[in-house]
């Protein structure tokens, strides 16, 4: 399913933002050739929905099962504020099934508005609410693993990320501070993904804006929301200009 907004478009599979076009044509999101479209295998690229759990932070699935479900469209979704100029946008619905139910056994809406902002900014709002009826919370965890295309991944920068705390992955998780939360898998490990092509890793970059290091807890009718906003500006623009906490505290 796609859909447009003025020369830019989209394009969605399940849950998954799989493409998304400047008015150029450009591609700026990265699926890898040998990606498979086949739940509940995760589509390799685009912007997988980790939900109710981010990596193996937790007793579920490797980022949880949202990213590997079909997700349904709202063909009466409720309406922007009317003072908004945005109008393409579609909004899918998640809800647990009885399966889903016995691995994690909580009653939510995942509601996620996939918008296409004028100048071509790509805006993904995720509203989860917990629709249990018998009054008991729930805790998850939550990222955006946005695969970005690049053209060579010996020329990108990631910056704006220096002063922030991580959690490294390789180290145990050990909270370290002024590096990237960044992903990529690098020669040795593309070559032992079946779904990655061997050289695929020089035209990739992941960067995940997440929920991870405190839980979200919601009592029953509570809804939380969370928002990545995309721009594509000229690489010109961006050197020194991105303060992180500007950033943060934006959004
Ligand atoms: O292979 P996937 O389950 O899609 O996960 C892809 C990657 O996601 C995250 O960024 C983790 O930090 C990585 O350790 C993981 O390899």
């Amino acid at each position: 399913m796609g859909f447009k907004a003025a020369n830019q478009q989209v394009y969605l599979y399940g849950g998954h933002v799989t493409s998304w076009k400047n008015d150029h044509g450009e591609e700026l999101l990265f699926v890898s050739s040998k990606a498979i479209f086949k739940p509940p295998k995760a589509i390799r690229g685009g912007i997988p929905i980790c939900f109710p759990q981010f990596s193996n932070h937790g007793p579920l699935e490797q980022h949880g099962f949202a990213r590997n479900r079909f997700w349904s469209i709202d063909t009466d979704p409720p309406p922007f504020p009317t003072n908004s100029s945005t109008k393409a946008f579609v909004d899918l619905i998640l809800k647990p099934s009885e399966e889903d139910l016995k691995i994690w056994p909580h009653s939510f809406e995942f509601r996620l508005r996939v918008t296409l902002g004028p100048g071509g900014d790509l805006m993904l709002t995720s509203s989860i609410r917990n629709t249990n009826v018998e009054g008991k919370p729930f805790t998850f965890t939550f990222a955006y693993h946005t695969y970005f295309s690049v053209s060579d991944i010996s020329e990108v920068r990631v910056e704006g990320l220096e002063t922030l705390d991580y959690l490294d992955n390789l180290k145990n998780k050990e909270q370290l501070t002024e590096q990237g939360l960044v992903w990529n898998p690098w020669d040795k490990k593309a070559k032992a993904m079946a779904d990655f092509g061997d050289d695929e890793y020089k035209h990739m970059l992941c960067m995940e804006t997440a929920a991870v290091e405190k839980a979200i807890t919601l009592k029953p009718g509570e809804e939380w929301r969370g928002r990545q906003e995309l721009s594509a500006v000229p690489s010109s623009y961006c050197s020194g200009q991105l303060d992180p906490q500007r950033v943060l505290q934006s959004s």
